[in-house]
């Protein structure tokens, strides 16, 4: 019996070299190693930390990687061809590429007659003596050579005869992998199908060498098809993808690894990265998003965290009946998972779904089901946006069942501001009136603002008698006005996030005066906090350690 093996793709991880030429993106040594160990952990076979002998930063990483290296993967260290009317063992560049200590090389250099006259104001000749004692040199002193062929594909186009030439001199010279670059990312899918399959047939009948290079593909993101384009090649003949988690790189970017890795081995049946390993891609890419500081894209395709988030009430209904109604992959398998969006639009099944997060089994023919989605609806319609908003959902589902527990009332607040120019801080003090297991409390604070105000004499007057509310935070405050030609009369939208710890709840208001709007968001905060910090059913507590998984 025969068993079928995959084809190999092998993962070229550029995220610490060009995906840090995006504008924006700046990392120390020690962002850089843990990046590097995720990567490492991730399972890829080449991981490229840098330029050693570019910047202090990049020498200073790989002399540590040498005290402590990576467990598989190998790191390579990258660099451009020497200059031109130098010598390879001249240039100090190239002795700092050497005690970088790393075993593969990768080298860069000119494919476009145009960049070589224009870019690097030399010959033709010249450029291929660069290119040539480069990477014999780099051989010689035991380094395994990667050669990048900048500008290829608009090279390819202007002068295919000498692009060649430029890469059959670097196989001659010893590169082991030939890496086709489509630096300006101006290039289209078809095309890169059509050269790169020209490329191998030309390189397979016309070269005189030993050495069989394969070859590889970087591509960047100009033309929004960097995956695309890399796709292209593989199924043209191309066995290496560079690129970079979350696309980041120069200008808009380098091709994504984080949907080029799920496309190549879940849809093209090539093989890329254990199983095991492409189940922590989602996390992989949060994790890198948060080390570089960057807020992860939430509508990135695979890893994003609306990726799999069905809000329209037909998808809802229908992927609950079976989820390849409504998504492409499943999404454990890049380690995402489903979730269903609460709004206007949604239909019974979004409610139904919802409400089971939360630990509550709704019938859809029980009358309550209908009247919270109408409920919904026309909260939607007067401006509140529960999507954003669960615990105020949460709220409201409690409330049309009959299961909204008081566990306290309030009477009324005021809120006094003193506004005195020329004062960077301003005051405010607030008074609520509020019950509590039927004992009235008058309670006041003063804070930096009217709703930090209000807040503290909430908490205040809670305190005493649920003594979790000093744990509580308010940790983010969005204020949206959603009519504002209506000057103002403009409705407000407010969205109180509160936590505990690594919890999180948001809860909403909806008013014209944006004074109540924050008072409805802050006090469901405290009535959500408490419900989840009481002793609670078990049902509620399976919600959240399933949001917080
Ligand atoms: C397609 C890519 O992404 S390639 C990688 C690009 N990444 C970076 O540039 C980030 C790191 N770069 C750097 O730190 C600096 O640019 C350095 C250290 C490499 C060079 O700095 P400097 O010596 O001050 O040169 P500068 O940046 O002004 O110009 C680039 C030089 O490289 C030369 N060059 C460009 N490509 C190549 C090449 N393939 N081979 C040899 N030299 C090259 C240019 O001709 C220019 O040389 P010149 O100044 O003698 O005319
Ligand atoms: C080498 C490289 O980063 C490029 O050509 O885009």
């Amino acid at each position: 019996m025969t068993t079928n093996t995959p084809p190999q793709i092998w993962l070229y991880d550029t995220t610490l070299r060009d995906g840090t030429q995006r504008e924006g993106l700046s990392v120390s040594i020690e962002d850089k190693l843990r990046i590097a160990r995720r990567l490492d952990q991730l399972g890829f076979p080449f991981i490229e930390g840098g330029w050693p002998g570019a910047n202090p930063k990049d020498v200073q990483f790989f002399w540590q990687l040498q005290e402590d290296p990576l467990k598989q993967a190998e790191i390579v260290a990258f660099c451009s061809t020497r200059r031109p009317n130098t010598t390879a063992d001249s240039e100090a560049m190239l002795q700092a590429i050497l005690a970088a200590g790393t075993r593969w090389v990768t080298v860069f250099g000119k494919s476009w007659d145009l960049q070589v006259t224009a870019g690097l104001q030399t010959t033709l000749a010249e450029n291929l003596a660069m290119i040539r004692d480069t990477i014999e040199y780099l051989a010689a002193q035991g380094r395994r050579v990667i050669y990048d062929a900048e500008h290829w594909f608009d090279g390819y186009k202007q002068n295919r005869e000498y692009a060649l030439q430029t890469l059959e001199t670097a196989m001659a010279a010893g590169a082991e992998w030939i890496v086709l670059c489509d630096t300006n990312g101006g290039t289209l899918p078809h095309e890169v199908s059509q050269i790169v399959a020209s490329v191998i047939s030309n390189l397979s009948e016309n070269i005189n060498t030993q050495l069989k290079p394969q070859i590889g593909i970087h591509t960047h993101n100009d033309s929004d098809t960097a995956v695309a384009n890399a796709l292209a090649a593989v199924m043209a003949g191309a066995k290496m993808v560079q690129g970079t988690i979350n696309g980041y790189g120069e200008r808009c970017g380098n091709a994504n690894l984080c949907s080029l890795i799920p496309n190549l081995q879940l849809k093209l049946g090539y093989s890329c990265i254990a199983q095991h390993q492409l189940n922590q891609l989602t996390e992989a890419s949060r994790f890198i998003s948060e080390v570089v500081n960057l807020a992860p894209d939430e509508h990135a395709p695979f890893v994003g965290r609306s990726a799999f988030a069905h809000k329209g009430g037909i998808h809802v209904s229908a992927v609950q009946r079976n989820p390849v109604t409504y998504e492409h992959i499943q999404p454990e398998e890049v380690g995402n998972s489903r979730r269903i969006v609460i709004s206007e639009q949604s239909g019974l099944s979004n409610v139904l779904a919802k409400a089971r997060t939360f630990g509550i089994e709704l019938d859809k023919h029980q009358p309550a089901a209908r009247q919270i989605l109408q409920r919904l609806k026309e909260l939607e319609s007067q401006g509140y946006q529960f999507e954003a908003a669960e615990a105020s959902f949460a709220l409201l589902m409690y409330e049309a069942l009959g299961t909204r527990q008081q566990l306290f009332e309030i009477k009324g607040f005021q809120v006094h501001c003193d506004l005195v120019e020329g004062k960077e801080t301003n005051n405010a003090l607030a008074t609520v009136k509020i019950t509590v297991k039927s004992q009235d409390i008058l309670e006041a604070a003063e804070g930096n603002g009217p709703v930090a105000a209000l807040d503290a004499a909430l908490r205040k007057a809670l305190v005493k008698f649920y003594p979790q509310v000093a744990t509580f935070e308010l940790t983010d405050y969005k204020v949206r006005i959603l009519n504002g030609h209506r000057g103002t009369a403009a409705k407000t939208r407010v969205l109180v996030e509160s936590g505990t710890g690594y919890q999180r709840w948001t809860t909403i208001g909806v008013s014209p005066n944006i004074l109540a709007a924050s008072y409805q968001a802050v006090v469901e905060g405290l009535e959500y906090g408490l419900l989840l910090h009481s002793p609670a059913p078990s049902s509620f507590k399976n919600f959240w350690l399933k949001e917080n998984s």
